[in-house]
């Protein structure tokens, strides 16, 4: 069983409450009012921002040439990839990337990006790429599956640009890199006391993404 198989099932109901939450069901509907999703990807586009200082904080800590790899192509697939789907977004809305990056964090942002930061500075290697799984990988199973929701990639649907970016070939296969990458790092080998802190870590990031979405919701 992979490590990233065994910290869902330790954490099945958190990683349902992420995975499943209403604001991603209302995008596969097309029924997510705009003002819940325009929060969302404002914020989420203060979030990205931090999440490239934790990939650049994973590169500084990597001990062979190919983690600290690992960490830059993190970093350059937020930056030169992921952003542009919100810079595109938002352009439809008027916003500039100056307007999102002056935008103020919404608490739930803050709390989530510094937990992860704050795991990067404490822990080792192994705990920040613990914190940062939920995220790439989460947004690759939702996507996913909402994909294959009939309807929700219409040309209709204005959420169908969201889903399709995290269910394209580029986003998948960075989080099947991250699902085996996970595996190189902990080598097989996670004792059930190094197991149980990597869990809650996981757990606790879950959470965060619920949250997450749930400030969005909390401005429809
Ligand atoms: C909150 C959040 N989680 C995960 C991702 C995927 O990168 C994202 N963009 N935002």
């Amino acid at each position: 069983m992979s490590l990233y198989d065994r910290l869902i099932e330790a954490s099945a109901d958190d990683w349902r409450a992420y995975t499943e939450h209403p604001f991603v069901e209302m995008m596969a509907a097309g029924t997510l009012p705009e003002t819940a999703f325009r929060h969302y990807l404002v914020q989420d586009y203060l979030f990205l921002i931090q999440f490239v200082r934790a990939y650049a904080l994973a590169a500084y800590k990597g001990r062979t040439i190919e983690e600290m790899r690992y960490g830059l192509d993190g970093l350059r697939a937020i930056l030169d990839g992921e952003m542009a789907l919100h810079v595109n977004y938002c352009a439809g809305w008027g916003l500039t990337p100056s307007d999102l990056e002056a935008a103020d964090e919404d608490m739930p942002t803050t709390a989530y990006t510094r937990f992860v930061l704050d795991w990067g500075v404490r822990g080792d290697l192994l705990d920040l790429h613990v914190a940062l799984a939920p995220c790439i990988i989460g947004y690759a199973v939702i996507a996913r599956r909402l994909a294959s929701i009939p309807g929700a990639l219409a040309a209709s649907n204005p959420y169908a640009p969201w889903i399709a970016e995290y269910a394209g070939d580029g986003y998948q296969q960075l989080a099947a890199s991250t699902v085996e990458h996970l595996d190189t790092l902990s080598d097989g080998a996670v004792g059930e006391v190094r197991f149980r802190q990597i869990a809650g870590i996981f757990a606790q990031a879950s959470r965060l993404e619920a949250a997450f979405w749930q400030m969005g919701l909390d401005r429809a």
